[in-house]
């Protein structure tokens, strides 16, 4: 069993993803999980009633007993928070931030010296257990609370530790990735009302396709392509898909989603890092 306490401070689509994939885990007890918000008592009741976890108002979180913090709220609320954490932590106290383009340094720098960070990438495939999650420690880390947080995470989904500058693009394929995947489905669940099914049955079908997909690819020494040529008979009807696809620019848009949502990620790294400039120099 999982012997840290853990406080989401946030409790907004990515948290609730995240306390669902974990109390479905069972792996850490559910009074070793705190959810707070800002104002919302509402969603509060909600995850509370849903999940089983002990919520509380900010205004009453109790920080000695938290082990592990998870920033969870929208990376522009982050230095109002930092700010309010500065004074509350001790050293051996860690925050683990799921914010995109928020730098690990970035929390460094706006803590007490020597805070002990990392960085994280979930999915809202976390829900139902099935994140591709990336982790990137901060130079004060300890080894042991990189292992915890592995441990933590892995309730939701697999774990990748990845070297920081990494982040962006895995960034553009997980973190943002499931939204590709929807915005698929919305399409093909069209194009298979179109041709007379139902939009539930289209549903059905195309996510079981993409299902079948996923677990070839994790469980085949194949590559993507070699995969793709043995779904494509010469003149049938794969081949008539993909260069309806390749005519549409279809490979294209997929690599330009990747490097879009990429490059805003990197965007928003460089606004967080100009914004702290601005308040040293001022
Ligand atoms: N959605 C996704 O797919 C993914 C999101 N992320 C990251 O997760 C973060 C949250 O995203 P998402 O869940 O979609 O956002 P939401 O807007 O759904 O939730 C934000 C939450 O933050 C809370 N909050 C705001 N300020 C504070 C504060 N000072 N202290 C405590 N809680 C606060 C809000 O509370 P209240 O309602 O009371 O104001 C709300 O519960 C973002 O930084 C995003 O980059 C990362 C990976 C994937
Ligand atoms: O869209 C966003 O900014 C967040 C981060 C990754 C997925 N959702």
């Amino acid at each position: 069993m999982f012997n840290k306490t853990i406080a989401f401070l946030g409790a907004g689509s990515m948290a609730e993803a995240m306390i669902s994939g974990i109390v479905e885990a069972d792996t850490i007890p559910v009074n070793q999980v705190i959810v707070t918000n800002r104002s919302n008592q509402d969603r509060l009741n909600h995850i509370q009633t849903k999940y089983g976890v002990r919520t509380t108002p900010l205004q009453q979180l109790n920080y000695n007993e938290v082990d592990i913090f998870i920033l969870a709220m929208k990376p522009k609320d982050i230095d109002r928070v930092l700010e309010s954490l500065k004074d509350k932590l001790t050293a051996d106290q860690v925050l683990l931030s799921v914010l995109a383009g928020i730098s690990t340094s970035h929390m460094e720098e706006n803590m007490n010296d020597g805070q002990q960070v990392i960085r994280a990438m979930p999915n809202t495939s976390s829900m139902v257990g099935e994140s591709a999650t990336a982790i990137s420690p901060g130079q004060y880390t300890g080894i042991d609370n990189v292992v915890a947080a592995k441990e933590l995470l892995k309730c939701i989904g697999n774990v990748f530790v990845i070297d920081e500058k990494q982040m962006d693009i895995f960034t553009g394929i997980a973190g943002s990735g499931p939204a590709y995947f929807y915005y698929l489905m919305e399409h093909i669940e069209k194009a298979g009302q179109e041709g007379g099914l139902d939009r539930d049955t289209a549903r059905e079908i195309g996510a079981q396709t993409i299902l079948g997909a996923a677990r070839m690819l994790q469980e085949q020494d194949d590559t993507s392509a070699e995969l793709r040529e043995k779904v494509t008979s010469p003149n049938g009807t794969t081949a008539a898909g993909l260069d309806a696809l390749n005519e549409h620019g279809g490979g294209n848009a997929i690599a330009q989603a990747v490097k879009g949502a990429a490059a805003r990620s990197n965007e928003m790294s460089k606004a967080s890092r100009a914004k702290e400039k601005e308040l040293v120099t001022k």
